[in-house]
């Protein structure tokens, strides 16, 4: 077991829960509250803006954006764009959940903005980071394939290897990190791969997980405040945050009667949870260059 790296995970965690860091959203209307919610028990500070009139401002004061695209509408699609854009050039790393994207050309081709405006700052400095989080059948429609998903949904089963390769080729096709939620979660940038097994099938039962995932990712990249620096990579500051939200699952779950509890315990167990030895404990697995090693 590597104790200095949990020491690290560990300070991170407790920086993450003290700083407040400010994340703006652009996001969809059926999980908003859920969202806020969630980022301030998790410990930042959540702010909705959507007009396209004043999403820069909201970039230029904040630490990290999240773009979800679940209720795209033409007037959030040019938000999104805009917000966007400041995002890479003001430094504030972004998280974009690509909620349904097979379902119509209008999802494929913001995405596809988005994305070719990334590439095209390749190379410009400062560029920050983008991530993708979703889940399996949003990454198999980056990853070049079809798409399976059913609505917004994307109940899709696939055998282990192959969603280690599917996220994969998602992060190399898209040159972004992938953050692949499911019963496993795989964290990848395509070099090096993060696989977490924690969590509870209770989430699927509540809708906006995935969109919470998106936004913890987002809290646990965002820019930190002077003098709270950190030297964790921006693939294992995102694994932290799945591995926070899975973790409060499973205590969530204990006294929970059904999905409205569970919910609302989630809440409680972001805020509460422990960083002990047990948070630490089990099934977190990095893989590189096709070796696994466990990094605890
Ligand atoms: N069967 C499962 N067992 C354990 N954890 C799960 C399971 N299914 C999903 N999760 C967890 O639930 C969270 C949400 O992932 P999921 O893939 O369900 O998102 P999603 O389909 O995008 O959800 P939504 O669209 O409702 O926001 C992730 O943190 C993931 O680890
Ligand atoms: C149910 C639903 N419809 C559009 S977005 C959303 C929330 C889960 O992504």
């Amino acid at each position: 077991m590597n104790k200095n790296r949990v020491q690290e995970w560990k300070a991170f965690v407790e920086q993450v829960r003290k700083g407040r860091s400010l994340v703006h959203h652009i996001t969809n209307n059926v999980t908003m509250n859920f969202l806020a919610n969630g980022v301030l028990a998790a410990g930042g500070s959540p702010m909705m803006v959507h007009d396209a009139i004043e999403v820069e401002d909201a970039v230029a004061v904040s630490d990290a954006l999240v773009l979800n695209i679940g209720t795209l509408e033409v007037a959030t699609a040019k938000s999104m764009v805009l917000a966007f854009k400041k995002a890479m050039h003001s430094g504030v790393p972004v998280v974009l959940d690509p909620v349904g994207v097979g379902l119509s050309k209008f999802r494929q081709e913001t995405v596809k903005e988005l994305l070719s405006e990334y590439s095209e700052l390749k190379g410009v400095s400062p560029r920050t980071i983008l991530t993708i989080c979703g889940n399996a059948a949003e990454m198999k429609f980056l990853a070049g394939l079809s798409w399976e998903g059913r609505g917004v949904d994307g109940d899709l089963d696939f055998a282990e290897g192959g969603l280690i390769e599917l996220a994969v080729t998602a992060a190399k096709r898209t040159g972004c990190i992938i953050v692949m939620t499911g019963e496993t979660d795989v964290v990848t940038d395509g070099e090096t791969v993060i696989e977490l097994s924690h969590g509870h099938p209770m989430l699927s039962l509540v809708t906006g997980t995935g969109c919470f995932a998106t936004s913890m990712v987002a809290l646990y990249q965002a820019n930190q405040k002077a003098g709270s620096t950190t030297n964790l990579s921006f693939l294992e500051r995102a694994a932290l945050a799945i591995l926070m939200l899975t973790k409060a699952a499973e205590e969530a779950v204990q006294t929970a009667k059904g999905p409205g509890s569970f919910q609302q315990n989630l809440l409680d167990e972001l805020y509460a949870l422990e960083t002990t030895e047990s948070i630490w404990q089990g099934n977190i697995h990095w893989k590189e260059q096709q070796s696994l090693k466990e990094i605890r």
